[in-house]
C-alpha cells in the first residue's frame, strides 16, 4: 500500500474536486513568462475530468496583503486555459456566492480556477473558518502542489484534514523523483541557493549545511550574507536586519564542515532596468548609489572550480535578477556549465523553483539537468529532512 491516496483510489464521477495547484508562476507585465507549473498540473486535471469530475483550481499568486486585483489569477487561468486546450472558466473569488455559484453552473468534466487565496488572511493563518469555507465548495480534495507544500496554509493543509485527501500526479511524481535522485546522494554535494526570498529561505541553511558539502550563496541571499561580514552593499536587495542569522549559519557550516562560497565580484548598476549601465566590481568596491544585479565573471569561475569537486548538485535560486540582460550571465553561465557536466555523466543535478526553473528554460539546458522540480523552497526543506505539512496531511 502506498503512503498516500493517489486518483486512482478515488470515485471522482460527478464529485467537486478541490485540486490545490501552484500557480505561482512568473510573468511580466500580465503575461506568463515560464509555463512549467501549468504543465505538471496537466495530468492531474485530464485524469479529473476523463473521468468525469468536476475540476475546481485552488492556487496562491504572490504575497498579497488582502485583495489586490494586480496579484490577481485570472491571467493565469487563460495561460492554463491554453495549456489545456480547452475552456477554462474563472471565479472573483476562492470562497463564498462568487465561487459557489460558479461551481454550480459547472458540468461534469467541466474546469475552473477560483481567485487567489492569499486576497483573504485566513488562507496563510489556516483559520478553521476560512478552511470550512473552502470545504462546503467541494466533495473531494487533491493536493497536487509539491512546491507549496511546506506551507501550512487552509488550501495546502487544513483542506486534506477536512475532506477526503489525494495525492496529485505532480505531487506523487515530485516525491518519487526526488527521493530516487536524492535519497543517499553521491557525494561531495554542492548546493547553490539564491534567488530574491531571503528571509523565507535563510533559516533552512542552517540545517541544510549539515546535509551538503559546499554551499554557494547567490543572488540577494548573498548580499545578505556579504553585510552581515561588513560588506558595503549600497541599495542592493539585502534583509539587514538578518545580518544575525546570516553569521549564525556561517558557524554551523564551520562546525558542520561544509564549505561556504560567497560571490567575489560582482555586476553592478543604479537602476533595477534591463540594461541599464553597469560596472563589475569586487564585492568590496560597492558604491552607496549601486546595487549588485548579479555575480560577476570571477564568481562564476569559482563555482566551475568547485564543481569540478563535485559529483551532486542541488540548485534553487538565481544568481542574478536574470529576467534582466546582462544580468542573466553569471545564471545562465553556471546554468550551461551544470548542463554539460550532467551531459557527460560527471554529475547528477537537481534544480527546482518557479524562477529557477524559468532561468534554466531562458539559458536552454533544463533538459540538460538530471531532474527539474517545480518547487524551491519545499525542494530545500525536502532535503533538510523536515516533514512538509501539505505532504504529511496526505498520508493515510
Ligand atoms: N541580486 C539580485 N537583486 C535582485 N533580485 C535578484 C537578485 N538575484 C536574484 N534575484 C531575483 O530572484 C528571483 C528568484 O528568487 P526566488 O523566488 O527565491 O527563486 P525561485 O522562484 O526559483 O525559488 C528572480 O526574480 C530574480 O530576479
Ligand atoms: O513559488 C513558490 O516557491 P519557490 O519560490 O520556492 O519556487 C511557491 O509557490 C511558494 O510560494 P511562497 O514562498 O510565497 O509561499
Amino acid at each position: 500500500m502506498t503512503a498516500f491516496r493517489t486518483l486512482d483510489d478515488a470515485d471522482l464521477a460527478d464529485k467537486r474536486v478541490l485540486v490545490r495547484v501552484d500557480l505561482n508562476v512568473p510573468m511580466e507585465s500580465g503575461r506568463v513568462t515560464d509555463e512549467t507549473r501549468l504543465k505538471a498540473i496537466l495530468p492531474t486535471i485530464r485524469t479529473i475530468t476523463d473521468k468525469g469530475g468536476k475540476v475546481v483550481l485552488l492556487a496562491h499568486f504572490g504575497r498579497p496583503k488582502g485583495r489586490d486585483e494586480s496579484q490577481s489569477l485570472a491571467p493565469v487561468a487563460k495561460a492554463l486555459e491554453g495549456q489545456l486546450g480547452r475552456k477554462v472558466a474563472f471565479a472573483s473569488d476562492c470562497v463564498g456566492e462568487a465561487a459557489s455559484s460558479a461551481i454550480s453552473r459547472l458540468a461534469a468534466g467541466e474546469v475552473i480556477v477560483l481567485e487567489n487565496t492569499r486576497f483573504h488572511a485566513g488562507e496563510e493563518k489556516n483559520a478553521p473558518d476560512f478552511v470550512e469555507a473552502l470545504a462546503s465548495l467541494g466533495d473531494i480534495y487533491v493536493n497536487d502542489a509539491f512546491s507549496a507544500a511546506h506551507r501550512a496554509h487552509a488550501s495546502t493543509e487544513g483542506l486534506a484534514r477536512k475532506l477526503p485527501a489525494y495525492a496529485g500526479r505532480s505531487m506523487e511524481s515530485e516525491l518519487a523523483a526526488l527521493t530516487k535522485a536524492l535519497e543517499a546522494p553521491v557525494r561531495p554535494v554542492l548546493a547553490v541557493v539564491g534567488g530574491s526570498k531571503v528571509s523565507s529561505k535563510l533559516e533552512l541553511l542552517g540545517n541544510l549545511v549539515k546535509k551538503v558539502d559546499i554551499l554557494v550563496i547567490a543572488g540577494g541571499m548573498a548580499n545578505t550574507f556579504l553585510a552581515a561580514l561588513g560588506k558595503k552593499v549600497g541599495k542592493s536587495l539585502c534583509e539587514h536586519d538578518l545580518a544575525d542569522t546570516a553569521r549564525e549559519i556561517l558557524e554551523k557550516a564551520k562546525a558542520a564542515g561544509c564549505e561556504i562560497v560567497l560571490p567575489v565580484d560582482a555586476v553592478v548598476a543604479k537602476e533595477f532596468k534591463a540594461n541599464a549601465a553597469h560596472r563589475v566590481v569586487g564585492v568590496d568596491e560597492v558604491g552607496d548609489d549601486e546595487m549588485i544585479l548579479d555575480a560577476g565573471p570571477e564568481t562564476v569561475a569559482v563555482v566551475a572550480q568547485k564543481l569540478d569537486g563535485a559529483k551532486t548538485v542541488v540548485w534553487n535560486g538565481p544568481f542574478g535578477a536574470f529576467e534582466m540582460t546582462p544580468f542573466d550571465a553569471a545564471t545562465v553561465a553556471v546554468a550551461r556549465d551544470v548542463g554539460k557536466r550532467t551531459r557527460a555523466g560527471t554529475l547528477l543535478s537537481v534544480a527546482g523553483g518557479g524562477d529557477t526553473v524559468a532561468a534554466l528554460n531562458h539559458a536552454g539546458v533544463a533538459g540538460d539537468f538530471s531532474y527539474v522540480s517545480t518547487a524551491g523552497g519545499a525542494f530545500l526543506e525536502w532535503l533538510e529532512g523536515k516533514a512538509l505539512p501539505g505532504v504529511e496531511a496526505l498520508r493515510r
